[in-house]
């Protein structure tokens, strides 16, 4: 790695809305340094979990290092790969306190978009170089001239400053490269100076604990020395260093101005905090300032579906949180559920892909309650807004066809389908982002699900005056639709303290699992009744009704389109 002065590094991240190309690109720069083989197969290379390529977005910031021929010189390229939703903007955040420039990649037919102008606000505070780059030009109604215009109008940007690109093509991708070599500045970093290291991501290896990456803003750090966390004050020796290219390729050392991973015994997700700076042990340095916390916007309960799973579940969202530091967690008991934890999330999408990783990554099954939220704003079409309680802020036209519209709205109103109700109205065309606009007062009143007069906590809700007889009509109804029909008749109510609002009945029903095994074998009968036991699991019981646990996500998801 010596053979990289400062002056032939550039550390950059690629951001955009989401879907406007950015891991597309980053294969394409991959396959351009001869980082991975051109092959057909490369899609999304950078999205390595089982989530990303599931759901096609990317929802964990990846970093690769690539080496690159330029005029003569060898250059170290650090590229992060961030997401595009706006649930994971924390993401993106972090990312940019290891780089000095961006790509802005915006899509040639869509043009700016809400996280287009959210992003580039974030790299543009945070002072880096933004080179934007047109994508999509092959698309059939791509109008790249549309889009520079645009670029220009909302960042003052001059338009001749756009690369124009097809990143799935790969048309004019090398002048990305060379753009981002000539327009990035190099870190300004001093490697004479005692080792500082920024850890602005960590994950949990099973068997080589924590996994750091880490951004060198002075120094050098190699296998063997002793290191200390500025934030626990514990030593470490360091056993492994290298970079990312796109997989772990330990180098020996590392200099300042360069990214990569480190690996240091640390065997407690509790030691390697993102934001921490790391020094060598008896020459300590001004940690760097870290980063400010995620606020949560969404906050829900999560409990084991079987107490004796507690421990492991416990382990297993520690270490998960230890990959996404945006999740809040305090610990919290039900009556009912047991002992459990209370987790917020920057929104529902972060809490659903949250909850699909430690099913995949942990084999965790876990009962999640209703969702919760605090109060917060923006965006789009008048009927939609209206009929959500908002406030409209500002209004600014980004050309003849778009505008940008600010509006104040309670933040329950628009957390769990407002997004896909917008872009059903506005035939896809809109977008949104959010920010925290703070406390408000509201005439909100609590309501309560009942299972023949027992309530059922996890779908306690808090909803507006106005609004609540609609949702709890709507919960009941789709209570009714899930719940599966039992011994006995069940009465589901929704009551604002004592007053009922609303009431559904579902009938009686034997299920009797033998009755297909005319006397015959005891064996098979035993297996038939382990597997009824089995299936019992899955299930949490209210009273002595039994409830299937994703019924509690399928009716809060009516709830909040009423
Ligand atoms: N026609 C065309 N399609 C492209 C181009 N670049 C990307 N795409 C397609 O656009 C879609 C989104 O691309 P991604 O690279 O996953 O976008 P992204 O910005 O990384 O998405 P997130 O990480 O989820 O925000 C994929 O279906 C790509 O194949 C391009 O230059 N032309």
């Amino acid at each position: 790695m010596s053979r990289f002065p400062v002056e032939n590094i550039r550390n950059f991240s690629i951001i955009a809305h989401v879907d406007h190309g950015k891991s597309t690109l980053a294969d394409r720069l991959l396959e351009l340094t001869g980082t991975i083989d051109k092959t057909k197969n490369n899609k999304q290379v950078l999205d390595k979990l089982q989530v990303e390529r599931e759901r096609g977005i990317t929802v964990k910031a990846q970093t690769a290092s690539l080496f690159h021929n330029y005029e003569g010189k060898q250059y170290l390229l650090n590229l992060i790969d961030t997401p595009g939703h706006v649930d994971f903007s924390y993401e993106v955040s972090r990312s940019l306190s290891a780089c000095q420039g961006v790509l802005l990649v915006v899509d040639a037919n869509e043009g700016i978009q809400a996280q287009t102008v959210a992003n580039f606000f974030l790299a543009f505070e945070a002072q880096l170089s933004v080179i934007p780059v047109i994508n999509k030009i092959d698309l059939k109604n791509a109008d790249p001239e549309r889009v520079e215009n645009q670029i220009e109008k909302v960042f003052d940007i001059p338009s001749d400053e756009c690369i124009k690109i097809s990143a799935k093509l790969g048309t004019n991708v090398e002048s990305v490269l060379q753009a981002v070599i000539e327009r990035i500045p190099p870190p300004k970093v001093h490697r004479k100076n005692p080792l500082r290291a920024l850890v602005f991501d960590s994950t949990f290896d099973h068997y080589r604990g924590v996994v750091a990456n880490v951004a060198l803003f002075d120094g050098v750090v190699s296998k063997g020395d002793k290191i200390v966390s500025a934030h626990t004050q514990k030593t470490y020796e360091v056993n492994e260093v290298g970079v990312l290219n796109p997989n772990e390729q330990p180098t020996h050392k590392l200099y300042a101005g360069q990214v990569g991973y480190l690996i240091a015994g640390m065997k407690d997700v509790t030691e390697a905090q993102i934001g921490d700076t790391l020094h060598l042990h008896k020459q300590p340095v001004e940690p760097l300032p870290g980063f400010k916390s995620a606020k949560p916007m969404v906050f829900a309960g999560i409990y084991p579906v079987d107490q004796s799973e507690y421990n492991n579940l416990k382990s297993a969202i520690e270490k998960l949180t230890l990959n996404d530091s945006s999740v809040t967690i305090h610990r919290d008991s039900s009556l009912a559920l047991g002992a459990g934890w209370r987790l917020g999330f920057l929104g529902l999408l972060h809490m659903e892909v949250f909850n699909q990783r430690l099913e995949q990554e942990y084999n965790a099954s876990v009962i999640l309650t209703t969702p919760t939220v605090p109060y917060k704003a923006v965006l789009s079409s008048s009927k939609l807004i209206k009929a959500r309680r908002a406030v409209q802020k500002n209004m600014m036209f980004i050309d003849q066809n778009r505008v940008m519209l600010k509006y104040l709205f309670p933040l329950n109103e628009i957390v769990v389908d407002f997004y896909d109700s917008l872009k059903s109205l506005s035939s896809g065309y809109a977008s949104f982002d959010y920010e925290d606009a703070g406390y408000q007062t509201a005439e909100l009143v609590k309501m309560d699900i009942l299972l023949n007069g027992n309530t059922v906590e996890e779908l306690v809700t808090v909803v507006h005056k106005d609004k609540a007889h609609s949702i709890g009509k709507a919960m009941c109804e789709r209570l009714k639709d899930c719940l599966p029909r039992q011994l006995f008749e069940i009465a589901i109510q929704a009551s604002i303290g004592s007053k009922i609002i609303a009431r559904e009945t579902v009938k009686a029903y034997r299920k009797n699992v033998l009755a297909k095994c005319y006397g015959g074998d005891i064996t098979r009968k035993m297996k038939l009744l382990k597997k009824q036991a089995e299936g019992k699991k899955k299930l949490r019981k209210i009273g002595n009704i039994e409830v299937p646990k994703d019924t509690f996500i399928k009716v809060l998801k009516t709830q909040s389109s009423k």
